[in-house]
């Protein structure tokens, strides 16, 4: 258990086999054999493997990975949307695998919604009606239904197309609607499975944005399948890399980028503007005597890059780190540099 308390989802040791006889690949030998060995000697591919982690009241939960790596069998193993072939599988610290079906359909309709790529509309209701859709489910009366849809058409930013029906709005609106409908049930979290991959990329932007700004307002835990880093680095509180069924690295967008855990990670990094991730809580130095009483100040959570530019806007030669008062270190413009470089930086502790 953590500091937070229960996570809201525990997942230790999770497969998930396809294939002939699945059950017999993990905890044997064939578990170690390559993905390609694997399929070769047993026909099975290991779509998720031997996968653990907490996914903490609060948090957006990114599920990183290219295209095969397991994202998708993963997050729908979370609901048993996939039945997992071995593992434990916990929500709020109750038994997923041991649910019965009147549970598990409580579990995907009020606790875990999922917000699809496909948004999965009903074409002949109005928008207001596809928000409602989910309360309807739930049992609640008319009235009381629609005044919350039209409390989270609000929300999203749809006011004023309440009447339209799906085809009349955009892909952005129509994935606004679909996201929409997955609060209307207020679930403990919301499981996002590369729902912008098919917009344009400004209005991508745009409903990133939308997404910080829901976490930000309700503190909402939220699951968020993506395979492009920079959408990951956006939204994340942690990452987890996935590749071929397995985590390589999970981690803040900071550590990830500052510590990759092997040359996968650090090649799939590389491109990264690492100053716009690195804060200056991991390029600061101690000061030396008299660098602490001036110089613009900065929160230990500030990127290098606002370093940056407060550094040169002031024209002093250092910034200092300050929490509640209290001085944690200063930065220079070598220590800045050096993290722009990815020379000499410090190694971000995980
Ligand atoms: N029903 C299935 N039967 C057999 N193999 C499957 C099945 N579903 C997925 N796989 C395999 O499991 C692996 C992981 O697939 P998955 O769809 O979870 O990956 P992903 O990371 O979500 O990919 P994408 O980004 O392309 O959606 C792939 O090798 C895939 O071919």
């Amino acid at each position: 258990m953590s500091e937070a308390g229960t996570p809201v989802f525990s997942v230790r040791n999770l497969w998930k086999v396809f294939g002939p006889k699945a059950d017999r690949v993990p905890g044997s030998e064939l578990a170690d054999l390559p993905p390609a060995g694997l399929r070769e000697r047993t026909g099975c591919t290991a779509a998720v493997r031997d996968v653990s982690f907490d996914v903490e009241k609060g948090e957006v939960f990114v599920v990183m990975g290219l295209s095969g790596s397991g994202k998708s069998t993963l997050v729908r193993c979370l609901t048993r949307l996939i039945e997992p072939t071995s593992g434990t599988l916990a929500i709020d610290g109750e038994d997923v695998l041991g649910m019965d079906t009147t549970r598990l359909r409580e579990l995907r309709r009020h606790r875990a919604a999922m917000v699809f790529q496909h948004f999965g509309l009903l074409p002949h209701r109005t928008v207001l009606d596809n928000v409602a859709y989910g309360l309807e489910i739930q049992g609640l009366g008319r009235t009381e239904r629609r005044a919350k849809a039209a409390e989270l058409v609000e929300k999203v930013g749809l006011s004023g197309l309440e009447d339209r029906r799906p085809a009349q709005l955009s892909g952005g609106q129509q994935q606004r609607v679909g996201l929409a409908r997955a609060l209307a049930v207020d679930p403990s979290v919301l499981l996002f499975d590369e729902p912008f991959s098919a917009l344009d990329p400004l209005i991508r932007r745009e409903m990133q944005d939308e997404v910080v700004r829901l976490h930000r307002e309700e503190g909402r835990t939220m699951v968020f399948i993506t395979h492009d880093l920079s959408e990951a680095l956006r939204l994340g509180t942690r990452i987890a890399l996935m590749r071929d069924g397995g985590i390589v690295q999970l981690g803040t967008p900071e550590e990830i980028v500052g510590s990759p855990a092997d040359d996968y990670v650090r090649e799939f990094v590389r491109d990264v503007p690492r100053e716009q991730v690195l804060t200056v809580a991991t390029a600061m130095r101690p000061p030396t005597a008299g660098e602490g009483d001036s110089g613009p100040a900065l929160r230990p959570g500030a990127t290098v890059s606002e370093a940056i530019e407060a550094v040169a806007r002031s024209g002093e030669p250092v910034a200092r780190v300050t929490e509640g008062g209290r001085l944690l270190g200063v930065v220079d413009h070598a220590c800045l540099l050096d993290v722009v470089a990815g020379t000499g930086a410090r190694e971000v502790t995980v």
